[in-house]
């Protein structure tokens, strides 16, 4: 200390996600306590004085690590300089909205922030995209910023990922911490395939400790699929702390690595691995290591396995068919 701060931009910053996940970062909690970090705010305008609000709050929290907060609704000036950019903000699906014009309606949100980051943040800049459909807005902001590293565009699939290894341990009775290797593949939508196939519980194959296959087909599958619609019917609002949590790991993991031996799950460009179409950004296991991150290589894919990674993927190949349609990419 002192470094020279991190600027973390953060959409959506006056939603619910948004109150949940400032806090832990001004905290040093995305970036680690040797690193200050300055907050770059995006709302819309309406919003502005509600983001102020939670500015002042964050004031109030006296953060060493907080070198300052700027507020904006201007997407080029809150990517300006960006390192690290959590595009939270999106448009929700409200009644009677057809798939394609949520994805018509975030395209609006997703392709200026994609030019804004292409024309104004940091060269290391690292992005990722929480807001839903979030694999989509990730395509979306990635092909408005050509000059930027398409690796660099990640969406959020930990969230997914945490929910199965507390699942994974509430019915086998281990503990969270000794579950290594769970995989989420595809998309963040209630295709996703969460693979206990290469998980290990303390060592253990986890498929083989639970040996359960109806089990995993019938509750473990779809309680992690739907948990996301099931904290909407018993809160009456979308997971957000647990949400902001999910960030938080992405991007310290990302930021910091994995732990030898182990790996996580997130959404990235496909290089074609596993059979999904290159360029989808699809969710993988993958490790991390100086900044960096690779898609885990030469797992065996079952047959069970299979045809779930293949329904995921057909939907994300729909998705880009939509956003392609409707000239987004
Ligand atoms: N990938 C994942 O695992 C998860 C994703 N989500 C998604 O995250 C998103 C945010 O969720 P919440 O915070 O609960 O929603 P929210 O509705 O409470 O907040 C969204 C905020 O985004 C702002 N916003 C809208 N358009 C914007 C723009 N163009 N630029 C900047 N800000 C803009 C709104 O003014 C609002 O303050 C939603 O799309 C939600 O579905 C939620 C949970 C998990
Ligand atoms: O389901 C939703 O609308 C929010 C979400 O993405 C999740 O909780 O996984």
């Amino acid at each position: 200390m002192p470094r020279t701060p991190v600027n973390v931009t953060v959409t959506g910053a006056a939603g619910q996600i948004g109150y949940a996940l400032l806090f832990r970062i001004a905290s040093g909690q995305l970036l680690g306590q040797d690193t200050p970090v300055r907050l770059r705010l995006l709302e819309i305008t309406p919003a502005l004085s509600a983001a102020e609000g939670t500015a002042m709050e964050l004031d109030d929290c006296a953060f060493p690590l907080l070198a300052g907060i700027d507020i904006t609704d201007d997407p080029n000036v809150a990517f300006d300089g960006a390192n690290v950019a959590l595009l939270v903000g999106a448009r929700p699906r409200t009644k009677g909205m057809e798939r394609g014009d949520l994805l018509e309606a975030n395209g609006g949100i997703f392709k200026p922030q994609g030019k804004a980051i292409n024309d104004h943040a940091a060269d290391d800049v690292k992005v990722l995209v929480v807001g839903n459909p979030a694999n989509t807005n990730a395509l979306i902001a990635q092909a408005a910023a050509p000059d930027v590293p398409a690796e660099r565009f990640t969406a959020m699939t930990r969230l997914d990922h945490n929910r199965a290894l507390s699942q994974l341990a509430k019915k086998t009775g281990s503990s969270v911490s000794e579950i290594r290797r769970l995989t989420i593949w595809g998309n963040h939508s209630a295709t996703q395939y969460p693979d206990v196939f290469h998980a290990e519980i303390a060592g253990r194959n986890a498929a083989e400790v639970v040996d359960d296959e109806k089990w995993l087909a019938d509750e473990f599958i779809p309680t992690v699929a739907k948990r996301g619609a099931a904290i909407i019917e018993a809160r009456g609002a979308s997971s957000a702390a647990s949400a902001a949590n999910a960030a938080v790991d992405h991007v310290f993991t990302w930021v910091n690595g994995t732990a030898e031996g182990d790996w996580t799950s997130m959404a990235v460009p496909s290089d074609g691995s596993y059979g999904v179409p290159e360029g989808l950004i699809s969710s993988f296991p993958v490790t991390t290591a100086d900044g960096s991150y690779s898609i885990v290589q030469g797992l065996e894919i079952n047959e069970f396995s299979r045809a779930r990674i293949d329904a995921s993927v057909k939907e994300l190949s729909e998705e880009r068919e939509a956003v392609r349609a409707l000239g987004l990419i």
